[in-house]
């Protein structure tokens, strides 16, 4: 409906949504679109962490990157695109992507779908209760007939380093939206947004330095993806140090100056920034949690109907990073609909359906989580590793393909690398879990996706042809190789 609603303006709803990510957007949609009346709280931006500061503009500055190297990979085109990145380009297409920090486009979405938007920072006030603090300086007050949905995600986790507030740090704000590229930039952490970040801005012209305190990179993920993309970073010029922590901060000579990083084995290292790539932690230390029972700054436990579970009444619901289920856009966009549906049904008194992959629960939050990580190579993942199935007692057959092996891989690129791994569920013939590593696997996630949702028996995958040459055959490579594994003798 409106940009912000006007004093006069009914203050009770059946629905009140608080933060705009792509989260609370879709669970806004979706309790509309069940016929409830709804508002939604936002304190900065609609669109969230993910539009402005993460997914869009690193994936924006991402492309060129990953292009270049495909292209590099090619004969014959391979001369055509030699030289370094056009930065100033790569950098205003960025700012193009993450719409020049501006959601007009967002409000103008949400006025269509009739969902009332209230500007300021919204804390729980109470059962039902939200009191929203508007930039002007007014507390409104809101009453939900039905339920509140906290989707404010997350920020940045910074450990307590000395002197770490002193160098300006950059998290992943700085990381996505800097107009400037730094002659060095030292990298703290080994997950995704360490690995997207060291390949983007080492490929925009910084010299990264990774401080890794584990024995590898993406530590969540099977070895030989973080590996594989170890290796190619290294060949790309980043300078990757495990085991390393950093023990104390400082800036040189005030704000222009370096920042000098002391190292807990005693080394030293300087840099023009620093990027805190440390994991995330939850926007709840201000949303009145204390109000309701609960503890500010702890990550919301719920059900998968996405209702906190230790709020009675269940009106409260969390979705999205701040319920720390899957820390993913698309992840939390499918709990948005399912809790949207979910709370449309409870106020219309209709039956919830719950039964596992029922409408009204998130089941593949522990089934089939699908991620692709954009470096070069691409990571593409879904379902169990290797190591969750030892820890969860999963009896899984681990079946490997050298993906350069595929005759599509060497037909998308010269020197292709690659892995793929298939975990086949024993006990009931079912894929539990896929990684593919290799360039343009990205796109060949959803197919994985789908098998480990569907639980498609092995034997009908055999009759799923991918077209050839593609690196789909992949597929089929993996199946011949299980066949192989199960009889050796007629190999
Ligand atoms: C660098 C980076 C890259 C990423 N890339 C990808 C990717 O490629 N693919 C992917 O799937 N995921 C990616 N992610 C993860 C993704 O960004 C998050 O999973 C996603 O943003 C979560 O959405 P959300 O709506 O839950 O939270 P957010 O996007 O964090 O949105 C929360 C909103 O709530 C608002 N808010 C918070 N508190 C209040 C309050 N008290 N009152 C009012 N409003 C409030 C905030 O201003 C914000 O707008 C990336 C993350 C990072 C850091
Ligand atoms: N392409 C994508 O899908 C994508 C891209 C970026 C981020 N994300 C999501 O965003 C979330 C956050 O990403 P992230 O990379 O910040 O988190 P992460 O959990 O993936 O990695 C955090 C890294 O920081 C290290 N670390 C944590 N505390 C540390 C400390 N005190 N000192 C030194 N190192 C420390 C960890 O060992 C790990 O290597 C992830 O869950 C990820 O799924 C997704």
């Amino acid at each position: 409906m409106n940009e912000a609603v006007r004093n006069e303006a009914p203050r009770t709803y059946d629905v009140i949504v608080i933060g705009a990510g792509p989260v609370g957007e879709n669970v806004a949609d979706r309790a509309r679109a069940a016929g409830l009346s709804t508002a939604i709280v936002e304190r900065e931006l609609l669109g969230g962490e993910c539009s402005y500061w993460a997914c869009d503009p690193s994936k924006a500055l991402l492309r060129p990157v990953l292009a270049r190297a495909d292209a590099r990979r090619v004969p014959g085109l391979r001369q055509a695109v030699d030289g370094p990145l056009d930065v100033d380009a790569v950098l205003a297409h960025r700012d193009k992507i993450a719409s020049y920090w501006k959601d007009d486009s967002q409000v103008d979405w949400l006025e269509s779908v009739s969902v009332d938007l209230i500007r300021g920072h919204g804390r729980l006030d109470g059962p039902k209760q939200v009191a929203v603090q508007t930039p002007e300086g007014d507390t409104v007050h809101l009453t939900a007939r039905h339920a509140v949905a906290l989707c404010t995600g997350t920020s940045t986790a910074l450990p307590d380093i000395p002197g770490l507030g002193t160098v300006r740090p950059w998290t992943n704000r700085e990381a996505t939206s800097a107009g400037r590229v730094p002659g060095r930039l030292a990298v703290v952490g080994g997950g995704v947004v360490a690995v997207e970040m060291a390949t983007a801005w080492q490929a925009l012209g910084s010299q990264v330095t990774m401080l890794v305190r584990g024995d590898g990179l993406l530590e969540r993920m099977e070895p030989f993806a973080g590996e594989l993309v170890a290796e190619a970073l290294r060949e790309a010029g980043v300078d990757i140090r495990l085991k390393t922590s950093v023990a104390s901060l400082a800036r040189a000579g005030g704000a222009g100056g370096e920042v000098r990083i002391a190292l807990a084995d005693g080394g030293a290292l300087a840099a023009d920034e620093i990027l805190f790539a440390t994991g995330r932690a939850p926007r709840t230390a201000d949303v009145g949690l204390e109000n309701v029972g609960l503890t500010p700054g702890d990550w919301l436990a719920v059900d998968d109907t996405c209702r906190v579970t230790d709020v009675a009444g269940g009106w409260l619901y969390a979705v999205g990073d701040v319920s720390h289920r899957a820390l993913l856009t698309h992840q939390g966009k499918y709990q948005a609909r399912i809790a949207g549906a979910a709370i449309g049904a409870r106020a219309k008194g209709e039956p919830v359906d719950d039964a596992r992959w029922g409408a009204h629960v998130a089941t593949a939050d522990h089934a089939a989580v699908p991620q692709v990580v954009f470096t070069d190579p691409e990571v593409a993942s879904v379902g169990l590793t290797t190591r969750e199935a030892e820890r969860t007692g999963r009896r899984i057959e681990v079946v490997d393909y050298d993906l350069a092996r595929v005759a599509g891989a060497h037909l998308y690129a010269d020197g292709y690398r690659g892995q793929a791994r298939m975990l086949i569920d024993t006990d009931r013939g079912t894929v539990a879990g896929v990684t593919f590593v290799g360039s343009g696997v990205g796109e060949l996630l959803h197919s994985a996706t789908i098998a480990v949702t569907g639980e498609v028996p092995v034997e009908r995958l055999w009759h799923a042809v991918p077209a050839f040459p593609t690196i789909s055959e992949v597929w089929l490579r993996l199946l011949e190789t299980y066949r192989d594994q199960q009889q050796p003798s007629r190999s």
